[in-house]
């Protein structure tokens, strides 16, 4: 027997437990550094698969880290399992139906990609044992992917220090190595203040935050114009000032996320939102005061680890979705209009097919996509240890990301078969990387090479803490 079908059958033998994990991830969503109920079923998995727990990575409640092994290298496997708001949404229709509750839903599939994650270090884990070699595979539980740039925290706080190698992936409608492409990004939260007054009699006593905050929009509105074409830059009131418009609004709040090609880009460009923050409060004179709450790194690629991944993906071949796999999800692909799935085919840099509801091949290593503008914290792990991630098949072609038909689809059979088959590239791919130690060594080599033999620095301000307990809204 080949050691890559036993390390699948390892994989396969675990389906209907792991499946039943995402399952129950699902219906408890739970956001940015809130998801209590899911580290302790991710907690409760480790601990029935026999690995050493550590509990509060990085002082962070919703981090865990499980290990197994002895000696060899250290093979991380990344998890996440944090929800999203406004996104809660029945499973297995194909329609948009809300659940009663708090709104939250699985629209980014961190319910899969915790328990496809899990799932692969623990048939590594058995794989170690049963062949008797050094190693060490340890599962990260890392919470608040969304926002809260939990890895960041957990890189700076030195869990990553003595890792080796990082595998991990993300649920999605094509599956093969993921394009190592994403914006760094940072979140920061400008707090105006001004001085209420009565807006119809005393108005020129009153100094309005709400126009500070304005005109601050404005200004970031005109330089848009001016900054690199694949910067990005979003912003949410948290606090437009109250509900009376007959008050002058004396304190208000703006949360910016502005995300740039890589960090030399981003800081300049915060750096230009900042002036135009105190040019808002000079105009208004209010004051602002600023708190940072999330940076996150571009991601950094490893070519010998993506080919190594690559080519567990073509070993495995694309995952058996089955026909009533595809009925539904053709089901979900009539709710999308047309532009969501070749957009879908343009972003992979894959050319279009038509009536094909979910994907039957794997992505050719090096096919020029159009890279991901959306960020994630994986970024900050990259820069720290040769990282490989692959994208899974879970859902129809064209679902757009951050969507009600991602939770739709979070439950299927198709999704379950999706994370058993990226469960088994990752453990494959860790596999490979234990028993050569070769493959380990050429990562390094290409991650000094990338990095300039530069150490890893943090995007995150010495005295940024990772915003436990926060409400997304707060
Ligand atoms: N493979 C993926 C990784 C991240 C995301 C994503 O949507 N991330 C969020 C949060 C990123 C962050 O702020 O760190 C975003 O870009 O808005 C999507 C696909």
């Amino acid at each position: 027997m080949r050691n890559d079908d036993e390390i699948w059958r390892l994989v396969d033998d675990r389906r209907p437990e792991y499946a039943a994990l995402s399952d129950r991830v699902w219906g408890m969503p739970e956001l940015c550094y809130n998801e209590h109920r899911s580290v302790a079923e991710h907690i409760a998995m480790l601990e029935a698969e026999g690995f050493a727990i550590t509990k509060d990575v990085a002082g962070i409640p919703t981090a865990v880290m499980g290990e197994f092994g002895e000696g060899g290298p250290v093979i991380a496997i990344l998890g996440e399992y944090d929800a999203l708001p406004g996104l809660s949404q029945e499973a297995g229709v194909a329609e948009h139906r809300p659940i009663p509750g708090d709104g939250n839903g699985h629209g980014c599939g961190h319910n899969l990609l915790g328990s496809a994650s899990l799932l692969a270090a623990a048939a590594v884990k058995d794989f170690l044992k049963s062949n008797n070699l050094p190693g060490r595979v340890r599962y990260y539980g890392c919470p608040a992917e969304e926002g809260g740039a939990a890895k960041g925290f957990m890189v700076r706080a030195g869990a990553f220090d003595d890792v080796d190698i990082a595998i991990s992936w993300h649920p999605a409608a094509f599956s093969g190595v993921n394009e190592p492409i994403s914006l760094a990004n940072t979140r920061i939260d400008f707090s105006f203040i001004g001085r209420a007054a009565h807006a119809a009699s005393s108005p020129h006593l009153g100094r309005s935050a709400l126009d500070a905050i304005e005109l601050m929009n404005v200004g970031v509105n005109y330089m848009r114009e001016h900054m690199p074409s694949d910067a990005r830059i979003h912003y949410a009131y948290l606090d437009a000032g109250g509900i009376a418009p007959n008050v002058v609004q004396s304190r208000t709040k703006v949360r910016y996320l502005i995300r740039a090609r890589n960090l030399d880009e981003l800081n300049t460009l915060v750096k230009r939102v900042r002036k135009i923050a105190d040019g808002a409060a000079l105009m208004t004179e209010t004051t602002v005061s600023t708190q940072v709450i999330s940076a996150v790194s571009n991601l950094l690629g490893n070519s010998p680890l993506e080919q190594l991944m690559h080519d567990n993906f073509e070993r495995l071949g694309p995952p058996p979705f089955t026909e009533a796999d595809k009925e539904f999800a053709a089901e979900i692909q009539k709710t999308l209009r047309d532009e969501d799935i070749l957009s879908a085919y343009r972003r992979q840099g894959v050319v279009p097919e038509t009536g094909k509801p979910l994907c039957d091949a794997i992505v050719p290593l090096g096919a020029k996509g159009a890279g991901m503008n959306g960020s994630t914290d994986v970024g900050d792990v990259s820069w720290k240890v040769p990282t490989v991630q692959a994208r899974g098949a879970t859902y129809a072609i064209g679902t757009p990301g951050h969507s009600w038909q991602v939770v739709a689809q979070g439950k299927t059979d198709a999704a379950h078969t999706g994370m058993v088959h990226v469960a088994k590239v990752m453990a494959g791919t860790a596999v490979d990387a234990l028993r050569n130690p070769d493959i380990i060594a050429k990562a390094k080599a290409d991650h000094r090479a990338r990095t300039g033999g530069k150490p890893y620095q943090s995007p995150l301000p010495p005295d940024a803490k990772p915003a436990l307990g926060m409400s997304l809204a707060e």
